[in-house]
Parts: structure tokens; sequence; C-alpha cells
């Protein structure tokens, strides 16, 4: 919401969602009885150890990722689990993924503008040329970068540049669920805190539900008012940041809080 305030009316709800993965005698369950909110204007933080199901259960709230069990139910009502193919491609553009390696996103051998305009033919269609550009010129004003950065190849760019031009592009589809995979693992700590705080910013301009999904506990805690804990495909915690680092019930949890860094005489850090 505009006024920074998250809007508590679900932007796409996950009941008991059972996810398997692997094929014969190596499928395996690998989310279990899944239930999560996502909420217009917040960022909603999802925490766990490697391989927890951190990157598996953001597939599924972008479609990406098919289920076994439960459902994953879009505010108008539309269900992603047994979506069809028809439903599911009018609703993708409105359910974007942003990855840790940003690299992945844009090829060496194109100006980031150029994969992006790719991308907006898709996302915008009925737009020429010249609107298209403005809408990449708009979503870069958003995300804090200029029209410079569009002519320029992704190595001309700093990790922390080309992973806000990754934001931009998905930006670009108007998308009311955004989830952003590790999307700060690979950047220094400045740049860290830059990007989270951005993507508080367009959550709350936008009214988008955005998913942060991260291992790192003391980044989450920094930037979600609601955190998920997952350990072995299970919510095993879920509720205000604030409450859920205070108490530490689950095992997880605590193995996650103690593995932030402290500084030297600053036990709290
Ligand atoms: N397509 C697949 N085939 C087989 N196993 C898979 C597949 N996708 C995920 N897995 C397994 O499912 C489990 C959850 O994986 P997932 O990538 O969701 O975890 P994660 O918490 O995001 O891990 P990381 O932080 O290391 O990225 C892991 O054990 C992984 O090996």
């Amino acid at each position: 919401m505009a006024d920074g305030a998250a809007d508590p009316t679900p932007v796409l709800t996950l009941e008991a969602v059972d996810v398997s993965v692997g094929t014969g005698r190596g499928r395996r369950r690998v989310l279990h009885e899944v239930d999560l909110d996502l909420r217009a204007g917040e960022v909603l933080g999802v925490v766990g150890r490697s391989g927890s199901g951190k990157s598996t259960l953001g597939r599924v709230c972008v479609g990406l990722q098919g289920t076994e069990n439960g459902h994953a139910r879009l505010a108008s009502g539309d269900d992603l689990v047994p979506m069809g193919r028809r439903v599911l491609r009018a609703a993708r553009p409105t359910l974007q993924m942003v990855f840790q390696d940003p690299y992945s996103t844009f090829p060496s051998f194109r100006t980031v503008g150029r994969t992006i305009d790719l991308n907006a033919r898709r996302l915008l269609p009925g737009a020429d040329r010249h609107a298209r550009r403005a809408a990449a010129l708009d979503a870069f004003g958003e995300v804090g970068l200029v029209e410079d950065h569009l002519d320029r190849r992704p190595a001309e760019l700093s990790g922390g540049q080309l992973q806000r031009a990754a934001i931009a592009r998905a930006l670009l589809a108007r998308p009311r669920v955004l989830v952003a995979d590790e999307v700060v693992s690979a950047l220094d700590l400045t740049t860290q805190a830059a990007i989270v705080s951005l993507l508080g910013e367009v959550s709350s301009a936008r009214s988008m539900a955005v998913l942060f999904i991260s291992h790192d506990l003391g980044v989450v805690a920094s930037s979600c008012e609601r955190i998920a804990v997952l350990d072995d495909g299970r919510i095993v915690e879920h509720g205000a940041t604030r409450s859920v680092i205070a108490a530490r019930r689950a095992p997880a949890t605590r193995a996650l809080f103690d593995a932030v860094p402290r500084l030297p005489g600053n036990p709290e850090a």
C-alpha cells in the first residue's frame, strides 16, 4: 500500500501444499502441508537452511512448480495448482521471480535494454518500440537506474546494478506477486541493504506482495515484518519477525539465529 502498511487481504494463499520431486524410486516429498499467505504491500521473509525447500516454495508461488496436494489461490479465486494452461498463461505475467544470479537473466552478448525489450514484447502486447522503451525507462527509474544503464552489456554493470535491472524487468509485467530468491546473496553488505530496502519500497508503492527468500536470518530480519521458517519442507515457525526471533521455538530458527555473525562488543548485532 502507498502508505507503507501491508493490506491484510491475501494476494496469494497457499493451503496445505505438498510438493514431490524426482522420478521413480528417487521421488520424494520436499514440501509438506505448507500454509502461507502473501499480502499486498508486504515483504514476507522465508528463511531456511540449504535444501529446506525455499526455492521450491517460491516456484509454487509463481506457478512454475507443480504440486501434489493443496491449493495456491490468487485473490481472483483462480487456483494455480490445478490451473489450466490458458488461465496460467494469463496469470503468469503477474507472478514474477527474480533469482540470485542476474547474469542468468541477462545474456552477456546483448545490452540489458535489448533483453528487457524482448521481455517487454511479450509482457506488453500491443506496445510499440517507443512505448516499450518508455516502460523500461520508468521501471529503471523506479529501481534507481538511468537510461545509460539500459544501453550497457551485463559485464558493464555492477552486480547490484544488474540485480536492480532484473527487478526492473520483473516490474514491467506489473506483478501482483514478486518472488525474490536469494537476490542479495551474491552482493556485498552495503549493496544487500540497498536492494532489500528497494524491494520494500516497490512492494509498498505498488501494493505488491514480495516473497523474500534467504538462508540468512539476519538479512530477512532486517527487511521483513513477517517471516516463515522452513525446515525439511515444513513451515516450523511463522509470524511477526520480532516474536519469532525472540522466542526461537524451533531448533531450525535457533540454528539460523546462531549462524548470524555478531560483531565483537555488540552481542545484539
Ligand atoms: N527437480 C528436482 N529433482 C530432484 N530434487 C529436487 C528438485 N528440485 C529440488 N529438489 C530437492 O528438493 C529439496 C529442496 O530444494 P530447494 O532448492 O527448494 O531448497 P532450498 O532451500 O532453496 O535450497 P538452497 O538454499 O540450497 O537453494 C532439495 O533437497 C533439493 O535437492
